[in-house]
């Protein structure tokens, strides 16, 4: 089992400036997202989840179908009460007519009610699954798919995306349906009663749409503005909360200040704009409702006058008139919803398309057992194809049971990437990497990465008690066992000192815990795992110099009896080293032991003298 399976700290993020914009417009809360390349494919797709609930989905059409019916026969049953016995003055029949109206409209909020909550229903099992998958394959995907994004990118695929998604079905979906409904079917009441009242009822359209437009494009644009500057200033603050010490230490405090209250301004100005804007949508709409009423209730009366329509008509066409203006600006604001949903959706199905980390060959053996011997062979590997060098290039040392081997160069040299193809996060462009003998690439992943454990210099703890953080090295292991393995490590005396002990909780950055501490806690947790193959990244952050004993006590326990990879900082720590690879620009250019080396008189020993030099100074 792997002592700590993390991909991060063996991988470098190339600064792709597409990516940087991607990640400035998540910030702006995507105020500039782009729209879905491919809406028609990506509607498809959300169906082909949404009709895993066939059954609900038909009762919910059935439910908007019967609400906009009856949300039609309301005012028509007021138009008829007014016609049939308020005018004749007859109300033999109207208490019945008003039992039938009071129904109608208690099933029509039924109605909505239910179709609300099947709908809701329906959306959240979809996106639960939608969800479910989108991890599942984060999961499954190979390290290069990280390297080339950044966290926050996935994190809004996670949440601001499937959320997106997810209000979109809650409620817009059924809301342009019903809209759609509404609409047509008031119409064609409106044209079956007066074509005349319908033709100049509807004159008014176009000024609501025209009006609409004008200040939904205006208020946008200041949305959009508003979201921005609300994106900068969280940006901003996330920054200087993340990097309170760097301000401190170059005491930076004002000049943070004066940062955030610029935009903090700028945020105030915009913020008041659009909702000012905005706020003159309501009244733009009472305005133009008002109108519509006084224009109805004038040609109607007329037409009334004339005998051409009863009273009782004008009344349902006031009514109407309210009603079908509601559908159009919720089909206006359904519609943005929709197409941004889309494009959310669009982005989570890009990565769910994503090519899983390859599975292993059908005829993948699985390595039961291991010695602990590795051999790399003519090894070269480049990360990106067709950039002409290689990142490591014909590579071969052969690292026997129980050795150490130290990887030593400078920054870039390849000594991670040779990690990370031990540990089979890449794949070699050629030559082989034999794990006793058996061809890495022939056997199952998970039972090669079961034999390995990693200690890293910034290791990573999980949210939970210390106590789960070091069974995560091996899930099974009893009590007694994270106990044992934590005194071997040197880490048992510093976690009886926390008055929870083994269950104190630890957050997710580590708070509360010491660099050192963290670097305990992370061997016992690959004590507990017992693998065969080591994989240890020495630490270069200053470390107080008991802690550092405390450390490479417990390493060296550790180490016993398996093959170790060390990627080495400080030379004077592994001096004792079986082989020292020394690699310079992906070439290994000198191995040997740190004697040897140091005879050889050659980079390793230049290298060696310099830190001595700079210790003595
Ligand atoms: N995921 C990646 N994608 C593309 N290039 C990468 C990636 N990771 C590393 N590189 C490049 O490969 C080269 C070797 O990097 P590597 O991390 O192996 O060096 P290193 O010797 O471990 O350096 P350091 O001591 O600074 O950690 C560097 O030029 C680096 O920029």
């Amino acid at each position: 089992m792997i002592g700590q399976k993390l991909k991060e700290p063996f991988q470098h993020k190339k600064i792709d400036i597409n990516k940087i914009n991607e990640d400035q417009n998540e910030r702006n809360g995507g105020a500039n997202k782009p729209k879905a390349q491919n809406w028609w494919t990506t509607l498809k797709r959300v169906w082909g989840y949404l009709s895993q609930s066939k059954g609900r989905l038909s009762l919910v059409l059935l439910l908007v179908v019967m609400s906009s019916v009856l949300a039609l026969l309301g005012p028509f049953l007021v138009g008829v009460a007014i016609d049939n016995y308020v005018e004749s003055q007859i109300t033999d029949g109207l208490g019945y007519l008003l039992t039938v109206l009071v129904f109608v409209y208690l099933f029509h909020s039924m109605s909505v009610w239910l179709q609300n909550y099947w709908m809701i229903r329906i959306a959240q099992k979809t996106v639960f699954t939608l969800r479910t998958k989108l991890f599942n394959h984060l999961h499954k995907l190979p390290i290069p798919f990280f390297d080339k994004r950044q966290h926050g990118e996935l994190m809004s695929r996670m949440t601001n995306d499937i959320e997106n998604v997810s209000a979109t079905l809650n409620s817009s979906v059924i809301q342009i349906f019903a809209s759609l409904l509404t609409l047509v079917g008031t119409i064609s009441v409106m044209l079956w009663l007066s074509p005349l009242l319908t033709f100049i009822t509807l004159l008014i359209v176009p000024a609501m749409v025209f009006g609409m437009k004008w200040i939904t494009k205006r208020t946008s644009k200041l949305f959009k503005e508003q979201q921005r500057s609300l994106g900068e200033l969280n940006g901003h603050i996330q920054e200087t909360m993340s990097g309170q010490r760097i301000v401190k230490t170059f005491s930076q405090e004002e000049k943070v200040i004066r940062e955030f209250t610029v935009r903090n301004k700028q945020l105030k100005e915009t913020g008041f704009w659009a909702q000012t804007i905005s706020g003159f949508i309501p009244k733009l709409m009472n305005v133009l409702n008002n109108l519509s009423f006084a224009i109805i209730a004038g040609v109607g009366g007329i037409l009334a006058v004339n005998g051409i329509i009863t009273i009782g008509v004008i009344v349902i066409f006031a009514e109407y008139a309210r009603q079908f203006t509601r559908p159009l600006n919720d089909l206006a604001n359904q519609f943005n919803t929709l197409l941004s949903a889309i494009a959310g959706a669009e982005r989570v199905f890009n990565v769910l398309d994503e090519k899983e980390e390859r599975v292993d060959e059908g005829n993948a053996e699985e390595l039961i057992h291991v010695d602990g011997d590795v051999e790399f062979k003519g090894v070269t590997f480049s990360y990106e194809e067709d950039t002409g060098g290689d990142t490591v290039h014909d590579i071969n040392f052969h690292a026997y049971p129980g050795e150490t081997i130290a990887f030593v160069g400078p920054t870039g040299a390849g000594k991670t990437t040779l990690i990370n193809l031990i540990s089979r996060f890449y794949d070699a462009d050629n030559g082989s990497i034999l794990v006793d003998g058996h061809e890495i690439k022939e056997v199952k992943r998970e039972s090669l990465r079961k034999h390995m454990a990693f200690v890293l210099q910034d290791s990573f703890l999980f949210h939970g008690s210390i106590r789960e953080n070091i069974r995560y090295g091996r899930l099974n292991a009893t009590d007694e066992e994270v106990e044992a393995a934590a005194k071997q490590a040197n880490a048992h005396s510093f976690i009886m000192k926390f008055p929870n002990g083994y269950e104190t909780m630890i957050d997710q950055d580590g708070g509360g815990i010491s660099q050192g501490q963290k670097q305990l806690l992370s061997i016992s947790r690959a004590i507990l795992a017992n693998p065969k193959i080591l994989i240890l990244d020495e630490a270069t952050s200053s470390i107080d110099t008991i802690t550092e004993i405390k450390i490479q006590e417990a390493l060296g326990r550790l180490m016993k009896g398996r093959t170790s990879f060390v990627i080495a900082h400080r030379l004077n720590t592994i001096q004792k080293a079986d082989q020292i690879l020394i690699l310079k620009e992906g070439q290994l250019i000198e191995s040997g032991t740190h004697e040897e080396l140091i005879k050889q008189n050659g980079f390793y020993a230049e290298l060696y003298l310099n830190q001595l030099k700079e210790k003595v100074i």
